[in-house]
């Protein structure tokens, strides 16, 4: 997986990013209602002197979440401290980290469906009173001692909401879901970058990658800087014809799609007909995990119409037909809201 160019996942070459991280809202492309609705709650923040409500940004990898945390601290005003659920193993750690934030801080938890439920139960008065439990000692001589912390932000981030427990994810005054980008502002995105990068990308170019990155602005970042590179090395202006070749040889096609993509999305056309096929049976076949086909391959494929998500498994949407060149067998199509189960 870490070899797709279109896995929206971080990697490490990726570092290369943070040169094209937006630093303020107003820097920000897209997500326009909720980045709206975020300016209101900050400047209310604010003008009350009070720590913004807790924050959920919830969402496919890629899409900003890391970077959305961090311009709320900037736009507040106030340091930021970032974790992740899986980094945070011992209750001590987390409370080591809470008693040490200075009022209206932004505490980030990455990936904060993996924080082990204990520490999760430690979160909640944090949260809601700004109060920490410590308990002292151990058997009969342990006993309870209560810590007041100061008033923080804590921003959650994650590409599963769906796994946060409910009291955990009630706790989250300001809950927001980040969208894929359209292609046009995955344009505004390549160019600004290509300005940052200092990079002559033509116009007809930046629309190219813009096109076929997966709605994603890490991949569009990742495909401008490999375009970059072929653009360099073969000392052609970087116009579309130059874009499309280098996106070729990156097997990333016309729609965007990878190898892994069109793996899947063959795999249910060849073997089961254009399905229903369950997500079990898919990721046994494709050896991937379940959770990467359902947090990494799926939502884009979904949200495009190649797939479509039933209640007897993954069903091969008219667009999947035709991205892999095939006619959908007549009356394929079962009944797509499961009214016949
Ligand atoms: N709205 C945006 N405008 C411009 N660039 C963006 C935008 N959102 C994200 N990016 C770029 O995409 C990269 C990835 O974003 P980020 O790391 O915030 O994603 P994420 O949602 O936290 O992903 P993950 O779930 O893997 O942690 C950033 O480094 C940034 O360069
Ligand atoms: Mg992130």
């Amino acid at each position: 997986m870490s070899e797709r160019i279109a896995d929206p996942h971080r990697s490490e070459e990726d570092a290369a990013e943070a040169t094209l991280r937006p630093q303020t809202l107003d820097d920000f492309t897209g997500q326009k209602s909720l980045r709206e609705n975020l300016a209101i709650f900050i400047q209310a923040a604010k003008a009350r002197g009070e720590a913004l409500d807790h924050v959920l940004l919830h969402g496919p990898p890629g899409l900003g979440k890391t970077t959305l945390a961090q311009i709320v601290s900037r736009e507040l005003g106030v340091g930021f401290r970032a974790t992740s659920g899986p980094v945070l193993q011992r209750a001590g750690d987390l409370a080591a980290i809470l008693t040490n934030l200075q009022p209206r801080d932004v505490l980030f938890v990455d990936e904060i469906h993996r924080l082990q439920p204990a520490l999760e139960e430690t979160l909640y008065p944090a949260m809601e009173d700004f109060q920490l439990d410590l308990i002292i000692g151990e058997g009969p001589a342990a006993r309870t001692v209560r810590i007041d912390l100061p008033p923080f932000t804590l921003v959650g981030a994650t590409t599963r909401a769906g796994l946060l427990a409910t009291p955990l994810r009630d706790r989250f005054g300001i809950p927001l879901r980040l969208q894929f980008y359209t292609p046009e502002e995955l344009l505004l995105i390549v160019r600004r970058g290509a300005q940052k990068l200092g990079f002559a990308l033509t116009e007809e170019g930046a629309e190219e990658i813009a096109n076929r990155s997966r709605g994603t602005p890490r991949i569009a970042g990742r495909l401008l800087r490999r375009v970059r590179d072929f653009s360099l090395v073969s000392g052609h202006k970087a116009d579309r014809a130059m874009a499309d070749g280098a996106l070729n040889r990156l097997e990333v096609d016309g729609k965007g799609l990878d190898s892994m993509d069109r793996r899947y999305l063959r795999r249910i056309a060849e073997h089961h007909h254009g399905g229903p096929v369950g997500v079990e049976t898919l990721a046994a076949a494709l050896a991937e995990g379940r959770d990467t086909l359902e947090e990494v391959v799926e939502p884009y494929l979904i949200q495009e119409g190649f797939v479509l998500r039933t209640p007897r498994g993954r069903v091969l949407g008219d667009p999947g037909w035709r991205h892999l060149g095939l006619a959908p067998p007549a009356g394929s199509q079962p009944d797509l809201l499961g009214g016949g189960l």
